[in-house]
This record gives C-alpha cells, structure tokens and sequence, in this order.
C-alpha cells in the first residue's frame, strides 16, 4: 500500500512540531494547502496529527513497555511515525492493517528501510489490545499522579497544578478529560456591530453575544467575521470582557486600558461595549506583531487607540484610566483543549517567570487606575500560582485596594476555557 497524501501531509506537519517548535494549529492550514487536501482529508489529517500530539503521554508510555531499550533509544522520526500509528490504531476508526502498513511505508519512504521491521513489530503489537486495556496495563502499580498523567496523557506537574486549583479534587478527572476535547469554534458578535443571530450556528451558553459551530465551519468565510463586526472567541474569554466591562464605577468611566491586548478578542469585545457607553480604549501590547493583530481585531471600531509598550514602563499618568484590564501571559494551562502540543512545551520555570511578570503588571494597573475605578486581572490559567496567589499578594501590596469578586469559568463544567477573572477596586 503506497502512503497517501493525507498520511504524509500528516507526519510534514509532526515532524514541524517536534523539530521545529511549530504550533499545530498554525501549521496544520499551511500543509494542507501544500498538500492540496480540503474536505474528508483535511478533517482526517486535522484529527490525526491534533489527536497523536495532544496523547502523546498515553501512546509514548505505550511504545516505552514494547521497545525493549526503551523509548529514549528510537530515533525521532520513527518514534513521530509510531504516535500516528498509535492514535489510529488506539483511537481512530482506522482498520489495523491500514494503520499499520501505512505507517510502516511513511517510516520506509522518511527515514530508511533499517527501522522497518521494528516499526512494523511495535505497531502489530500495539493493535492487538484496545485503549481501555493498554491504560490498565501501563498504569498498574503507580502512584494517583502518574497512572492520570499517562491516561490522560497530561505532563504530572500539570495534573498537580490543576488538582490544586479545583474547587473540588474529585473533579480532576472530568478537567483533564475536557482538555482532551478539541472545543467547538464560537464566534462572537460584536454589540454594536453585529446581532448574534446574523451569524450562522446556535447560541452560546453563557455569553449573549456567543454563536457556536456545530457542525465545525470557515469562519474566514464568514462576510461579519472578514469585516471585523464578529470573530472568533471562546465563551470564557467573552465573559472575562464582559464582566470587566459591566463592573458599575461611580461617576466618570470614558478612559479604559487593555493592557496587555493582543492577539486583541477582548479588546474588541471590550471596546464594542465602551463604544456604547461614550467610552475610548487604549489596547496595548509589547509585541509588535501582536499589536498588528490588534488593529485588525478592532479595525471595525473607531474608539481604539493601539499603542505598543511594555505595560510596566508605558508612558501614561497614573490615575488616568476609569477601567485597566490585564489580561496576564501566563501558562495558559486553561485552554489546553485548543492547543494540542502546549502542554508539552511548558515548564514550572515558565511558571516562576510569568508569576513574577503577572505581579509587576498588576501593580501598574492598579497604579494607572483612578481612585474608585476597577481594574479587572484575567489569566487564561487556572494555576493557583498565577490566579489567587497574584491577587493576594497585590491586596497585600497595596493598601486602599479592595476585592470585589474571583470568578473561576472551568471546561468541564462550563464549557469554555478555564478563565479566571478578579474584580479590583481602587478605594476612593
Ligand atoms: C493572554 S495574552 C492577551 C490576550 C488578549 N487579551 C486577547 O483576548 O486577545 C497576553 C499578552 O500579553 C503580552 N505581554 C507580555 N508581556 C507584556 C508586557 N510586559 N506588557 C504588555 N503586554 C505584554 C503578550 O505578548 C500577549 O499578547
């Protein structure tokens, strides 16, 4: 059987990930234009190489009992071959001879004959047990955070992290299989600009200006989304604009700061809601390409002004601002679900950085707030670290602050990603 080009098209784009530190979801359209798919292909090439990243910790603990010198001794590129192999013998309704041979022919055509044999041992015997009795087997005699790591194929020090952050443990295995979902595509409707119902698919949950695809779909194809009235935004992510929005301040609220704004969805949002009310943003951002993709978030909005700053040094007067939004880097240990390799990549030490980094920008908020403003501090992590522990610290720092509320959105239960909103005010 010779490869097609969706199995091909689906190790390129592996290969870029592990090698190169490319992103899936950037890589995955690129490919498939290359490769000329669209349609069933595109969808099988987009489950494969999304479902053989994001299960990694479960196949790779699968490859380690069979391979007799252990996984860290196959080469990489064979070892990118095996995941694809796993995933649809393990997970896809592909059949195992089709997997298998496949495979095998990818690892012929890549990377040489010499690894054949191997590859094709280690996958026949892979196909021989369904998920369910490998992950038995894999996971017998360890301890709760390692065997939920490898069934739910999470880094352990992200099991821990999430555990702590629970409301209840006992929901941890709900998260982690949330994660594990690839979400649906919601849109928004920009207020103002676009009634939800001018936009194709159901009403969201929990946001008024949410729309979900059901059934997947183009937004780009969309004439509101390529006009800038609507995008593409999680429900979390809309709540956190609105809820930062519709916190009441007596007296004047006409200048808002998004301080840390790009790509720019709750700038947007954000700023759909002030135009409604009289009310100018200010979106910045460090990075200059992100700033370039603030402006063309906010392109159908004539109340923005995108400047480009670190948000600790920017040259604004302290008090000068009604409502300051930080919306912190962090790990982003809440959308996992959306981005199939991050797990993977992240570290504790990436923790300590951002931790220290979501303090000082949260200080200089609270700095350019005016006394009786709001200044709203979101993180797309529901790390405990990044979350309460940065607000405690700013409620120890700064006297004359006061909590108003912390909102914790989660996927399992909510259905969005775990977005995590607190609500400040500056005593008058
Ligand atoms: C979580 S993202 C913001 C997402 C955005 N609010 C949205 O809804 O599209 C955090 C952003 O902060 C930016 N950033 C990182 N360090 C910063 C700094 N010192 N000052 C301002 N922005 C910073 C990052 O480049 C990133 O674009």
């Amino acid at each position: 059987m010779s490869v097609d080009a969706a199995r091909t098209a689906a190790y390129d784009i592996v290969r870029q990930v592990s090698e190169d530190g490319a992103y899936v979801n950037l890589v995955i359209p690129r490919v498939l234009r290359e490769h000329q798919l669209s349609g069933r292909d595109a969808a099988f090439v987009t489950e494969l190489v999304s479902g053989a990243v994001r299960l990694r910790g479960t196949y790779d603990a699968i490859i380690d009992t069979l391979a007799s010198h252990g996984i860290e001794r196959i080469d990489p590129p064979v070892l990118d071959a095996l995941r694809l192999g796993a995933h649809q013998l393990l997970s896809m309704r592909v059949p195992d001879h089709a997997a298998v041979t496949t495979t095998v022919d990818l690892v012929r055509r890549h990377v040489g004959h010499k690894p054949v044999g191997f590859t094709n041992a280690i996958l026949r015997r892979i196909g021989r047990r369904a998920l369910g009795a490998w992950l038995d087997e894999v996971t017998t005699g360890l301890d709760e955070d390692d065997a939920l790591a490898i069934r739910y194929s999470h880094p352990r020090w992200i099991v821990r992290e999430l555990r702590e952050a629970l409301p209840d443990p006992a929901q941890l295995v709900d998260l982690l299989a949330a994660d594990n979902a690839a979400p649906k595509v919601t849109l928004v409707a920009r207020p103002g600009l676009c009634e939800p119902d001018e936009l194709p698919g159901v009403a969201g949950k929990l946001s008024p200006y949410a729309r979900i695809l059901e059934g997947g779909g183009m937004p780009g194809d969309i004439p509101a989304v390529r006009d800038g009235r609507a995008g593409v935004q999680d429900e979390g992510s809309q709540l956190v604009a609105i809820t930062s929005a519709a916190a009441p301040i007596e007296g004047r609220d006409e200048r808002w700061l998004d301080l840390c704004a790009g790509p720019g969805g709750k700038s947007a949002l954000w700023a759909a809601l002030a135009a409604g009310r009289g009310a100018r943003v200010v979106a910045n951002e460090v990075q200059r390409h992100r700033a370039d993709l603030v402006r063309q978030a906010v392109r159908a909005l004539d109340n923005v002004e995108v400047t480009v700053h670190d948000g600790r040094h920017g040259p604004w007067e302290p008090g000068s601002f009604d409502r300051v939004l930080v919306d912190a880097p962090c790990t982003g240990l809440g959308a996992l679900r959306r981005r199939p390799e991050s797990r993977w990549r992240r570290t504790t030490a990436d923790l300590d950085d951002l931790v220290a980094l979501q303090g000082q920008l949260l200080a200089r908020a609270i700095e350019l707030t005016r006394p009786g403003g709001v200044v709203a501090y979101a993180t797309c992590s529901p790390v405990v670290a990044e979350t309460r522990a940065v607000v405690d610290a700013a409620l120890q720092e700064h006297a004359g602050l006061d909590l108003e509320s912390m909102q914790q959105w989660w996927p399992h239960t909510d259905g969005t990603d775990a977005m995590f909103l607190a609500l400040l005010r500056r005593r008058e």
